[in-house]
């Protein structure tokens, strides 16, 4: 038997786990196998091959993320001793349409792609960056005052990744491939607040509405695809004593006359901004979000565009490929279109 290492970290912390030099080292030939077989993070071999490429990772990492994956320890961990070759990635890009050359970052996009792999399926929406699989955050000039991930200037308030939808992420990745001014990504768990027995059971109601963020609305005008009205859901759900969350504190609403309902929200929205912790990643570090049993965002930055500014690679994860289905052309496709989303 393996001995599951489980390091809650101190409070609410994300659980941590650091690859021995002798697991980074099993760790990064796994990756470069893996690289021979594909040619880029889109190719479909990777996603065919990864199955198999995820068994010769480290077992005690392995046990780690389905011990993260089963039984819910905590809302977040954090995996590090994974190297970036901060001169191999070149500069931080400022926009994402880079064409069909191979990507300078490769093997940190394989690295991300095979440990989200164990948690469940890699998907992507139709409306995020071209339904690229592998995403990129850097500050795009002209973003800056967005509510969306090229932001910088403006925070990114707490918010479930693709809140308006149930076919929503399980879990994101982020991995930070550069961090030089050390911008914290924000992070709450759903565990320990302390919501009273009334405001939670008017929050597991349907009586709220979660738009479609910016990002999706812009690039779904473009594609000629018309997310849904969204239909009136509850913000918490699954367990009554340990409960799901869903919530997006800038794209909520309620009926205007449900002074009830808007009491509650406001309750949890302070609670969650009261609670909210810092998680600054370094080069390296990966960042899996459980997107049921925590919220994020990221605080406001300077960006300098000028090669070095923050940059993290993404990965939206569902444990069901499936039940996004008649959003997907194909059952081997990923991208699921935001137009048929619920
Ligand atoms: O930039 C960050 O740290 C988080 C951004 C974010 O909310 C996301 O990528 O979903
Ligand atoms: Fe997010």
């Amino acid at each position: 038997m393996i001995k599951v290492e489980h390091r809650p970290g101190s409070g609410s912390a994300p659980a941590r786990y650091d690859l021995t030099a002798a697991e980074a080292a099993r760790t990064r030939e796994v990756v470069t196998q893996t690289l021979s077989h594909v040619e880029s993070s889109e190719d479909p071999s990777l996603y065919r091959y990864a199955p198999l490429a995820t068994r010769l990772l480290p077992e005690r990492l392995l046990a780690f993320l389905h011990h993260f994956r089963q039984e819910e320890p905590a809302g977040a961990c954090v995996i590090s001793g994974w190297q970036v070759d901060d001169h191999a990635i070149g500069p931080t890009p400022d926009t994402w349409r880079t064409g069909t050359t191979r990507s300078r970052a490769l093997a940190d996009e394989v690295y991300l792609v095979l440990l989200s792999s164990v948690l469940g399926e890699v998907f992507a929406w139709s409306t995020v960056q071209d339904g690229h699989l592998v995403q990129d955050l850097f500050p795009v000039p002209g973003e800056e005052h967005e509510k969306s991930a090229g932001s910088s200037a403006s925070l990114l308030d707490l918010h479930s990744e693709d809140a308006f939808s149930p076919l929503r992420c399980d879990y994101l990745g982020l991995l930070c491939l550069r961090n030089d001014t050390a911008v914290p990504t924000s992070y709450v768990p759903v565990d320990g607040l302390s919501l009273t027995p009334e405001q939670r059971t008017v929050l597991a109601e349907p009586r709220f509405v979660l738009l479609p963020d910016s990002e999706h609305l812009k690039r779904a005008a473009e594609r000629g695809e018309q997310p849904p009205a969204p239909p009136r859901t509850a913000l918490l759900f699954g367990d009554p004593a340990s409960p799901y969350l869903v919530v997006d504190e800038f794209f909520i609403r309620t009926d205007p006359d449900d002074t009830q309902a808007q009491d509650a929200l406001a309750a949890l929205l302070r609670l969650l901004n009261d609670s909210q912790r810092d998680v600054t990643l370094a080069p390296g570090e990966l960042l899996f979000i459980d997107n049921y049993r925590a919220v994020h965002g990221r605080k406001p930055f300077h960006a300098s565009y000028d090669g070095r500014d923050r940059w993290l690679k993404r990965t939206s994860v569902t444990r069901d490929l499936r039940k996004s289905r008649a959003a997907r052309t194909s059952a081997t496709s990923r991208v699921v279109s935001t137009g048929l989303s619920w």
